[in-house]
């Protein structure tokens, strides 16, 4: 009788009726998707094809190749007159709110029982399913108490890695010029470089433990953006499925790290005499143990949770990283010869370096001016999305924008438009154009003339004091509703300090040590959505300095 029954479920089974039954299942699931996504006022302005059944149709559809023109051409109509405008997000994404320039402070100071970055990178990122059940409070709270203040102690470190990267990705060859993927290089730079950072030598330099933390920052780029093709209904089914992927990779970094993290727990939370005087290694692992001391959970530590925490710093550091070092050179290396970008950086950290007898220190990397000034700028021409700055909704009440008067509800996203921002004619002149120097500049003016004259009057030694504080705010850590990769507020990137070094390091070890060859025009990137995907076939062309090895 069951087998009678399950022969002609399986015979009615057509490729026809699947397919069907497919589709009516994922249009109901959009629509169910629908009747849930917040509703914002009529009178906020609209981006993107319009409202109505055919115009959601068209925004789902144009998402992907449009998005940054509608967010741009906003900006233009509404931005500038700091008026908040609505854009269209992928289909199972709520449409964001793109907030005024003008709005920013209000924005980002409001509490994150009002406003979540938390709940925002939740929603695009599917932390839940994709860090494999582990509350990102802890490593992200670890990161913003311990990594800047050690950052003067992992320099020397840093440096050893910096160079050991670039010797093992680049050669030694000082007779022929090679050609490499621009891609491929930074790839096997940063992922070695950040993890001695987090779990020191020699595991940062293995490579099947580096593939695993890349490969698993890749299973989170794709798996979101494939998560954000289905309805929300159906992502607990499709979820667990995609993050397979994820455990492998999760699986491979815990193997080859467990030892490692079970010694240094044991070693930092057990009262054996024998470590009465000795002092842990400054790395990730050391401070999440230490974090979790203040946090009062130290006995509940295992090596599980600590080599998820460990994948979720390197999802944060690498690709964001990559990306910004992989730009940087297309914008270097693509910018008019006569200018002499890549001389001028040379003989600055080369002067800087011998200077302080080939060893890198925080402070000598502050007198890198130029050498920042030109990192600053390719982050600010080239950004590796259009926004960076995302907030979700979670008061039950919403909230009200004071300045104009919209409300938005419970579960509203709200952005801010870091590439309206960094094109402004009004903020930047020749916005369009890479220009090395343009934050060096006014401080070398500034410190000219403060070279240049002598202790003035006490009351002009006031006001120059309060100069010099906004020239030293033009360094590339610092943020400003104006200059957003890093976002800006409580919760701007607190991995920023460590990249300044790092990329500082990373070019004049590069440039001091290679000759390398101008690119005759700089390759673009295709925006996909909300990101700016680099052209990663891009190769450039390298030789080994002669008399360097
Ligand atoms: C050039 C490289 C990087 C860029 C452009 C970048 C950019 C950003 C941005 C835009 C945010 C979002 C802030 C917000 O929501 O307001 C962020 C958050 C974060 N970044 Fe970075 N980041 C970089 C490298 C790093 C590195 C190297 C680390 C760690 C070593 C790191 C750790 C974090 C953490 C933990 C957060 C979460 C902060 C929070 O939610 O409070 N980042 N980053």
């Amino acid at each position: 009788m069951a087998t009678g029954i399950s022969a002609q479920l399986l015979e009615s089974l057509t490729l026809g009726r699947i397919v069907a039954a497919v589709v009516v299942l994922t249009i109901s699931s959009f629509i169910v998707d629908f009747t849930w996504k917040p509703r914002y006022a009529d009178s906020l302005p609209r981006a993107g094809c319009g409202r109505g059944l055919l115009g959601t149709l068209q925004n789902w559809f144009f998402f992907v190749t449009r998005y940054n023109d509608w967010v741009a051409e906003g900006y233009k109509k509404y931005s500038k007159d700091q008026r908040a405008f609505v854009v269209p997000s992928a289909p199972s994404r709520p449409h964001e709110i793109v907030v005024p320039r003008s709005q920013t402070a209000w924005m980002l100071e409001l509490p994150d029982r009002v406003l979540s970055a938390k709940e925002a990178h939740q929603d695009v990122l599917r932390n839940d399913y994709q860090f494999l059940g582990i509350d990102d409070h802890f490593p992200i709270q670890t990161i913003h108490k311990h990594l800047a203040r050690n950052i003067t102690g992992l320099i020397p470190g840093v440096q050893e890695e910096v160079h050991g990267a670039l010797d093992a990705v680049l050669g030694k060859d000082t007779e022929n010029w090679k050609s490499l993927n621009l891609w491929e290089v930074w790839l096997g730079i940063v992922p070695r470089v950040t993890s001695r950072i987090i779990v020191g030598a020699p595991l940062c330099r293995n490579q099947e433990f580096l593939s695993a933390q890349v490969a698993f920052a890749d299973d989170v780029v794709r798996n979101s953006i494939l998560l954000d093709l289905f309805p929300r209904v159906l992502q607990p089914l499709i979820g667990p499925l995609l993050v397979l992927a994820n455990r492998w990779h999760w699986r491979k970094t815990h193997l080859l790290a467990e030892p490692l993290i079970t010694q240094r727990i044991h070693d930092m939370t057990s009262n054996d005499p024998a470590h009465k005087d000795w002092r842990p290694p400054e790395d990730m692992i050391t401070w999440l143990i230490r974090q979790a001391q203040t946090e009062g959970f130290a006995n509940q530590l295992t090596a599980d949770l600590l080599s998820k925490s460990i994948l979720s710093v390197e999802f944060a550091a690498i690709h964001t990283t990559v990306l910004t070092g992989f730009n940087l050179f297309l914008d270097l290396l693509s910018s008019d010869p006569s200018l002499n970008y890549l001389d001028t950086i040379r003989g600055e950290t080369a002067r800087v370096f011998a200077e302080e007898n080939g060893a890198w220190s925080k402070q000598s990397l502050a007198r890198l001016t130029r050498t920042d000034s030109a990192i600053k700028e390719s982050m600010r021409i080239s950004p590796i999305a259009r926004s960076l700055t995302h907030r979700k909704v979670v008061a039950p009440e919403g909230v009200t924008n004071p300045a104009e008067g919209w409300h938005a509800p419970y579960g509203a996203s709200l952005m801010l438009d870091l590439g309206g921002t960094h094109t402004d004619p009004t903020l930047y002149e020749e916005p369009e154009r890479y220009d090395a120097w343009r934050f060096s500049r006014e401080k070398e003016r500034y410190e000219a003339r403060s070279a240049a004259t002598t202790a003035a009057a006490a009351g002009e030694k006031g006001a120059d004091r309060e100069e010099g504080l906004r020239i030293k705010r033009l360094g590339m850590v610092t943020t400003s509703p104006e200059y957003l990769p890093f976002s800006h507020g409580r919760h701007a990137c607190p991995g920023r300090f460590f990249v300044a070094h790092e990329l500082k390091m990373i070019l004049a070890y590069f440039l001091q040590n290679y000759e390398v060859k101008p690119l005759a025009e700089k390759p673009k990137s295709m925006w996909l959505g909300v990101n700016a995907i680099p052209p990663v076939q891009t190769k450039i062309e390298i030789r080994r300095r002669k008399g360097t090895v």
